[in-house]
């Protein structure tokens, strides 16, 4: 059963559109887009500012509804699954990391990776507190876990993100410039961790970029334009 959904695409997006709007105001985000993403694909979507990166995540991960078009997110049509099913992928099969992390600046870098993990429901409070100590180490954090963000430079909080990101072992992981806030050397030293988990553990990523050197080692590269699919290096 497992290797049988191991060589389904984890995710297929098929003429996808995307409006915003009505009327003079309406934009195009997103036009006709189809790719399919392998499981333990490494994909960089790129393009200029506004061309609709951060749409496309949001479809392809079930935040948002295409205007036309379906997705596939590991065999499921994501249009027909009620608001309870989404969440449920999104807390079992979703990890996400942000620009600005995102982490919860009361708490420190262990109880951000914890509460989550507790809070969607798959987890008791034992397993998710070996899973957070776990993650924390693997991203050389256990050391500084008793740290809240504000006491982390901005590529530590970045790894504390990551952590949480994967703490609950989901198959992809959708990233939204996850280096677009940090220094050039720390921001690869954050992808050199991306790529090293991906390569390890085969958890697809998606990552919206305007990094050169995460488009440059990256697996496959897809660029959108206007909200069309300009380049796709698999193709
Ligand atoms: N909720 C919304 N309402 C109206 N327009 C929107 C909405 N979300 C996005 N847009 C528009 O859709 C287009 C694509 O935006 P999107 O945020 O996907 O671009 P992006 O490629 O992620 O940009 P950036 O690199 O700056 O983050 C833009 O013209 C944007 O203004």
């Amino acid at each position: 059963m497992r290797s049988n959904i191991k060589e389904l695409p984890a995710i297929s997006i098929n003429g996808v559109y995307k409006s915003f709007g009505l009327y003079e105001n309406k934009v195009d985000a997103l036009k006709n887009i189809n790719i399919e993403i392998a499981q333990g694909e490494f994909l960089a979507l790129c393009g200029p500012s506004g061309s609709g990166k951060s749409t496309l995540l949001n479809i392809l991960s079930g935040i948002d509804k295409p205007s036309e078009g379906y997705v596939l997110f590991l065999n499921k049509l994501l249009r027909d699954l009620p608001e309870t099913d989404l969440a449920t992928i999104r807390s079992k099969h979703l990890g996400f990391i942000f620009q600005f992390f995102n982490l919860i600046p009361v708490l420190n870098a262990f109880d951000n990776v914890f509460y989550p993990l507790v809070l969607n429901g798959h987890f008791d409070a034992k397993s998710a507190r070996e899973r957070s100590l776990h993650f924390l180490d693997s991203v050389g954090l256990a050391d500084l876990r008793d740290r809240k963000p504000g006491q982390l430079s901005g590529g530590q909080q970045q790894r504390v993100a990551i952590a949480r990101a994967l703490a609950h072992e989901p198959q992809v992981v959708v990233a939204d410039e996850p280096t677009g806030n940090l220094d050039q050397a720390t921001g690869e030293a954050v992808l050199d961790l991306l790529l090293k988990i991906n390569q390890q553990t085969g958890t697809t990523f998606i990552i919206s970029t305007h990094s050169t050197q995460l488009k440059e080692r990256a697996q496959r590269v897809v660029e959108i334009r206007d909200g069309e699919l300009a380049y796709d290096s698999a193709q």
